[in-house]
């Protein structure tokens, strides 16, 4: 079954083979079960099975969300409006959540997860990273690994999130790094470890790194979050895929950053990555952190990544859309930038964007023959609506793999 998306005003491809031309205007896009069989003018399409008419409107590869926590149950409302009353966050709200989470059923537990997976699509996301790190014990880890790996698309272990009250910190990274990792195995391809004051420090942080690493897992720290620390050098040191937060860097981590994208040529979309810079801007603005300096990582030649971090705490939403948004209001990256960090740049800090050199999977993030077709049709007739028209429903309709996954008709307001 072939689909031929034509008529489509502006396309960004976000694929590095197109040089310095990767937005297409007046362009169709062929797929042909869940890869994409052709690019280019609308004029010269090939048939197809099916042809959609996208009006006019602008296409982009679906969102590629690589940093979330949808694995929970509970309500942290009442602590989201002391925090907007002046309370400052803590690590320690991770607490509330895991007593709720335990407390749920797996039923209700996939129930949740699903729900958010839904929404999450529905807003333009097609590839889709979640953390477990609300069950803090070797069963309720595991728990949280498996029911993640039946519904997202990456599942990272993150039972380095919150050492449980009442244990002790050092036995209880032992716990981490054995028994648990153990347990979570099965169902992870990743590994995190919340690096910061009130969390875990550097030595624990570089004992679950280590451990991680050893049983084969790829690296994600959380770190520079709630102040200057060690996150983004340990993060450099092991090779991580992905820091995430960056909000207080100094001038050596942002070096660090850029060093290790030295065997990187970002114009080719080709050589070594290193570790990518992923910003959290919908988190800063809840927790009301300084927003990631997204423009001075660019500018030092860091690859960043944009993600929701959708969680209970410090983050509700899933919109990317809204995340761009505020990248390009409040972070001073224009349009593309927002955009690419949001789909490629998210594939970066997955280590999806080329195919095949993981679990046979397709290439995501990025438009090009061969990769996954993950569309993003918006209602708006170029990328540039999402940050000029913030908060609206600019989602028109949404093909993850090829299925259409949102979007029954198109607004026509564009
Ligand atoms: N910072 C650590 N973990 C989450 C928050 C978790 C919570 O507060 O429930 C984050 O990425 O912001
Ligand atoms: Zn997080």
């Amino acid at each position: 079954m072939s689909t031929l998306v034509t008529n489509i005003g502006e396309l960004s491809t976000m694929d590095p083979a197109r040089g310095s031309e990767p937005v297409l205007r007046d362009a169709a896009v062929v797929f042909e079960g869940e890869r994409i069989a052709w690019i280019g003018p609308a004029g010269r399409a090939p048939a197809a099975d099916e042809a959609v008419d996208a009006g006019g409107r602008a296409m982009l590869p679906g969102w590629v969300d690589s940093h979330t926590h949808l694995v929970f149950a509970g309500d942290r409302s009442a602590e989201f409006e002391a925090r907007m009353a002046g309370e400052p966050y803590a690590a320690g709200g991770i607490a509330v959540t895991t007593e709720a989470t335990r407390a749920a059923g797996d039923y209700d537990l996939t129930r949740l997860l699903l729900g958010r997976q839904a929404e999450a699509a529905a807003g333009g996301t097609t590839w889709l990273e979640t953390k477990t790190g609300y069950g803090l014990d070797v069963e309720q880890e595991a728990r949280s690994a498996r029911i993640a790996s039946t519904v997202v698309d990456d599942v990272t272990f993150l039972g380095a999130h919150l050492v449980p009250a009442g244990s002790d910190p050092e036995e209880y990274t032992d716990l981490v790094c054995g028994p648990m990792l153990a347990a979570v195995r099965p169902y992870v391809q990743w590994a995190d470890v919340f690096c910061e004051r009130g969390a875990f420090t550097e030595d624990q942080s570089r004992r679950v790194l280590t451990a991680c690493r050893d049983a084969g897992l790829g690296l994600r720290v959380h770190g520079n979050q709630l102040g200057p620390g060690a996150g983004v050098q340990l993060a450099v040191e092991f090779a991580a895929a992905s820091v995430d937060h960056v909000n207080y860097l100094s001038a050596d981590d942002v070096g660090a950053l850029a060093g290790s994208w030295a065997g990187w040529d970002a114009a080719a979309g080709a050589g070594t990555p290193g570790t990518v810079a992923t910003c959290l801007p919908a988190c800063d603005l809840s927790t009301r952190q300084p927003l990631a300096p997204g423009r001075r990582l660019l500018d030092a030649g860091v690859e960043i990544a944009l993600a929701s971090n959708c969680n209970p705490g410090t983050s509700y939403t899933s919109s990317m859309n809204f995340c761009v948004a505020t990248a390009v209001l409040q972070m001073g990256l224009s349009v593309p930038e927002a955009v690419r960090a949001a789909t490629y740049g998210g594939a970066l800090a997955l280590r999806r964007h080329i195919g095949e050199d993981r679990d046979g999977a397709r290439a995501v993030g990025s438009l090009a023959v061969g990769h996954r077709a993950d569309l993003h049709l918006l209602n708006a007739p170029s990328a540039a609506h999402l940050a000029y028209r913030p908060g609206m429903p600019l989602t028109a309709a949404v093909w993850r793999a090829g299925n259409k996954e949102h979007g029954s008709g198109y607004p026509s307001t564009c």
